[in-house]
């Protein structure tokens, strides 16, 4: 750690690994998350979130690797001697207190009487709950209520951290996004750091600053929210994150100025709609051999940015499908194997059996179909390039 993280590195966990037995349940996982953000660690049931909430949190010790808060080790301190507070998926309310007696279970021992009431106060006024609610117990509350008593409780020792463990997902598709709103508001305007987990692609875009996308205990990428949902670094991500058009492409050529076929490197690509801007994206790719004009591989897009265009590529409308704010229409391409999805805002269903022009908006992200991606791809797959006769280009590895 350098001294420029120290200033806003709140927490650092390195080279983690856990096994349960024979399982080995998280690895090589190396995460940052800078005081007064807000990290989102998603992924599909199993992967390993909970274990490692649960190993910064201080309920597990790793096998390998360190956590440290504010630059020092806590790898082996006890969960109560770290300044985080925890959120679980129920709220973990008792059932026999109510709710301002739920939230002063969280101040510590020793607050005098007036101070415990001012703190419920502030805190009941933090989480938009009124006097009347705080005589009530936690069943006599809706599930977004309870979430926000939750947070009240794990708020008031004033925790430099707090820890989500699915917060939201007993909730109601309407209560869980008035809930999520409402506490990431809070989470901001008190300057909490906090670590959502969740499996919810949606939940974790729109709530955090920082996602991190956990797959079979390893994490394949950290980013912005909108790099990770544009600029996925694999397939396997791309398809987690959201609906994913893959289409069949081959490089043509760099744009000028690029050099190699580094993460960043923007080529165009063919693609069944056209010449398309493409961009390499995993950091990781070992460029020797995408240094080559005409290396084959998949071209991502997101179904919004299909659009319908008189001067586009013809298709035919499998299906649609009416969501009231979007509309999706399954397109069968000519010569395309695969149906490809395109998402339109605001739009009236396309008729099965409707002849449509297809374009692209935007650029998408190349996936070469030769994969030496040591740190995301699971199991790489070589595969032959073809090359199309092109001389390859130096690489600057
Ligand atoms: N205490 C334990 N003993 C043995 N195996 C465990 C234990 N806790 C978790 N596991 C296993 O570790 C793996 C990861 O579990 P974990 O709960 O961390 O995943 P998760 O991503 O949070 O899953 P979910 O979204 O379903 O809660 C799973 O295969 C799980 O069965």
């Amino acid at each position: 750690m350098n001294a420029t993280d120290n200033d806003t590195t709140m927490l650092q966990v390195s080279g983690i690994e856990v096994r349960f037995g024979d399982q080995r349940v998280l690895h090589d996982i190396d995460l940052k998350v800078r005081a007064g953000t807000t990290t989102a660690i998603v992924g599909p049931s199993g992967s390993g979130k909970t274990s490692l909430l649960r190993v910064i949190a201080g309920f597990l010790v790793p096998e390998h690797g360190e956590v440290r808060l504010h630059g020092e080790d806590v790898t082996s301190v006890a969960a109560h001697r770290r300044s985080i507070g925890l959120v679980a998926q129920d709220g973990a309310l008792f059932p026999h207190l109510d709710v301002a007696g739920n939230i002063a279970f969280g101040l510590p021992r020793g607050t005098s009487r007036r101070e415990r009431h001012r703190r419920v106060t502030e805190l009941l006024e933090l989480v938009s709950l009124t006097a009347d609610q705080a005589s009530r117990r936690p069943d006599q509350l809706s599930g977004g209520q309870r979430q926000r008593v939750a947070l009240a409780r794990a708020l008031a020792r004033q925790p430099e951290m707090i820890l989500l463990d699915e917060p939201f997902s007993a909730l109601d598709a309407g209560l869980r996004e008035s809930t999520r709103q409402a506490i990431r508001d809070i989470l901001r305007i008190t300057g909490t750091t906090t670590i959502l987990v969740t499996h919810d692609q949606d939940e974790a875009l729109s709530f955090a600053d920082q996602v991190a996308v956990l797959k079979d205990g390893r994490l394949r990428q950290i980013g912005a929210p909108e790099e990770v949902y544009t600029r996925p670094c694999d397939v396997e991500t791309a398809q987690f994150l959201g609906d994913a058009v893959l289409l069949p492409g081959a490089l043509t050529s760099q744009l000028p100025g690029q050099l190699t076929g580094k993460a960043g490197a923007v080529w165009d690509s063919t693609t069944p709609l056209g010449s398309v801007n493409v961009e390499l994206v995993c950091p990781n790719l070992a460029t020797a051999h995408l240094t080559v004009s005409g290396a084959a591989g998949q071209v991502m897009l997101r179904p919004e940015q299909i659009t319908l265009s008189d001067q586009g590529v013809a298709g035919t409308v499998l299906s649609s499908q009416y969501f009231g704010h979007d509309t999706t229409a399954l397109v069968q391409l000519e010569g395309v194997e695969a149906p490809l999805r395109l998402r339109q805002l605001n739009a009236v269903p396309l008729a099965a059996g409707t002849q449509v022009h297809l374009a692209v908006q935007g650029s998408g992200v190349f996936y070469p179909a030769f994969s030496d991606c040591r740190a995301c791809s699971a199991r790489p797959v070589p595969v032959s390039i073809e090359t199309r006769g092109a001389t390859p280009m130096p690489s600057f590895l």
